[in-house]
């Protein structure tokens, strides 16, 4: 018999296990499950406000901030469809444009019609914005699909390599 299977023996273990993962993440990193769950809630009600007659593809997100503001954006699409402005980005605007520059995270939820059946990652433009103000290791990207359903990213993850304000130093 391993360790691991003896570790579970019990259900208090077997709790503390799904403690961990649920807050550590895969790569053992520490975001609090409530506020994980705060954000997805956050992220779902904007959802409602996506302005998306061409597309039909609902996008919400919240973000927040280092000094624990949260800020919500939603995609906002355009009839000359180029000035369509993404959810992540509306976020950050919203955010800059008031002043606050420094992020811990971000959850993004997205589907057809506002029905979420996967995960609707950041598009490229929305890793290079993020790349501005975030620190690619620490910064996580949360995907979800449901309070029961998400995963969490670093920046990095998703954006190896990225080019950001460090290569111009
Ligand atoms: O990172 C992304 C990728 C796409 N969208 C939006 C833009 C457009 O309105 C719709 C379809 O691409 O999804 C976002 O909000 N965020
Ligand atoms: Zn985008």
């Amino acid at each position: 018999m391993t360790t691991k299977t003896k570790a579970f023996e019990t259900k208090d273990a077997l709790d503390l296990y799904k403690k961990i993962i649920y807050t550590e993440g895969k790569a053992g990193r520490r975001m609090d499950k409530k506020q994980i769950e705060e954000m997805i809630d956050l992220a779902i009600k904007q959802l409602g406000y996506s302005y998306a007659p061409y597309s039909h593809f609902h996008v919400g997100a919240a973000l927040l901030a280092k000094n624990g503001t949260y800020y919500t954006g939603c995609n906002i699409e355009n009839a000359a469809y180029t000035p369509t402005n993404c959810a992540e980005r509306t976020a950050f605007f919203k955010a800059v444009s008031e002043g606050v520059k420094e992020f811990q995270a971000i959850c993004v939820v997205g589907g057809r019609d506002g029905v979420l059946t996967g995960y609707a990652a950041p598009c490229g433009v929305c890793r290079q914005v993020m790349m501005e103000f975030c620190d690619p290791e620490t910064f996580q990207i949360i995907l979800a699909v449901s309070k029961d359903k998400y995963d969490v990213f670093t920046l990095r993850e998703l954006f190896p390599l990225g080019f950001g304000p460090a290569d111009l130093a």
